[in-house]
């Protein structure tokens, strides 16, 4: 029997999909443990990689191994993983501990655990007493750590992030860099971001993920690709 790779959290073997008019070819094996930046230029892949990781995309082929299982079967809601969009993250007609609660049991029955589940994630995101509020009552940074609470009350080992911080000021990109990355250190989870901004590959990654036309460029570490000087594309992107 092969040996399981527990270092490795996510690989993907030979996945391709194909689309109308362009087909994009994913081979990467991702250590359990990192914070992944995937990006590149706009088009290049980022969000469908991550899509196909999430399950909300299914290649025309290839494997998709997340913990040494293949999951290419199994729906979004039974894999492994968190997902964080840029916006649209939460229910606007709940409040935001019902939302929250929505990780644990999508059908709300809570009990005393679960409810306390649900307040220490809220302190954690350092929103205590926001619960009983409404998502549009609150600001893009706020909305953006309640779904962040949400994909903690899941537990999954893998939390996929779509553009993040896109919504948010500086001031508000910064804060939610710093709480992920206290959050990154208290659980060990694996993180991949997507982001097509320099600032957040140096602020956030271990290691990054450079897409070019629907295809792995590079995948290195942050200091490799933040040095690199022999890619006229990547020296693009980094405004050297
Ligand atoms: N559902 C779809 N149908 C047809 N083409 C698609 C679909 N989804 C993505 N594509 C195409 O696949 C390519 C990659 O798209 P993707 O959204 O993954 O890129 P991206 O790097 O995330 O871009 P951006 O930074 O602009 O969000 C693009 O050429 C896009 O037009």
């Amino acid at each position: 029997m092969p040996q399981r790779d527990t270092q490795t959290a996510i690989r993907l073997g030979g996945v391709r999909v194909k689309f109308d008019k362009t087909e994009l070819h994913f081979d990467c094996a991702i250590r359990q443990g990192e914070i992944v930046a995937i990006t590149g230029a706009s088009g290049s892949g980022k969000s469908t990689l991550l899509n196909i990781v999430a399950g909300f995309e299914t290649p025309d082929a290839g494997v998709i191994e997340i913990l040494g299982e293949n999951v290419a079967s199994r729906d979004p809601a039974d894999r492994p993983v968190s997902v964080i969009f840029q916006e649209h993250n939460l229910f606007s007609h709940l409040d935001v501990a019902t939302n929250i609660a929505l990780g644990i049991d999508p059908a709300l029955r809570l009990g005393v655990k679960e409810r306390g589940k649900v307040a220490s994630a809220l302190m954690r995101v350092g929103l205590e007493g926001f619960g009983k509020r409404l998502p549009p009552t609150l600001s893009g940074g706020e909305r953006q750590r309640v779904a962040l609470a949400r994909a903690l009350v899941r537990r999954k080992p893998v939390l996929l992030l779509d553009e993040p911080f896109a919504a948010l000021d500086p001031g508000l990109r910064s804060g939610m860099t710093s709480l992920l990355l206290d959050l990154h250190a208290q659980e060990g989870n694996t993180m991949l971001v997507v982001t097509h901004h320099p600032d957040d590959v140096r602020a956030l990654a271990d290691s990054v993920i450079f897409l070019d036309e629907g295809r792995v460029l590079l995948h290195e570490s942050k200091a490799q690709f933040l040095d690199h000087t022999d890619s006229p594309v990547v020296a693009r992107f980094l405004g050297k």
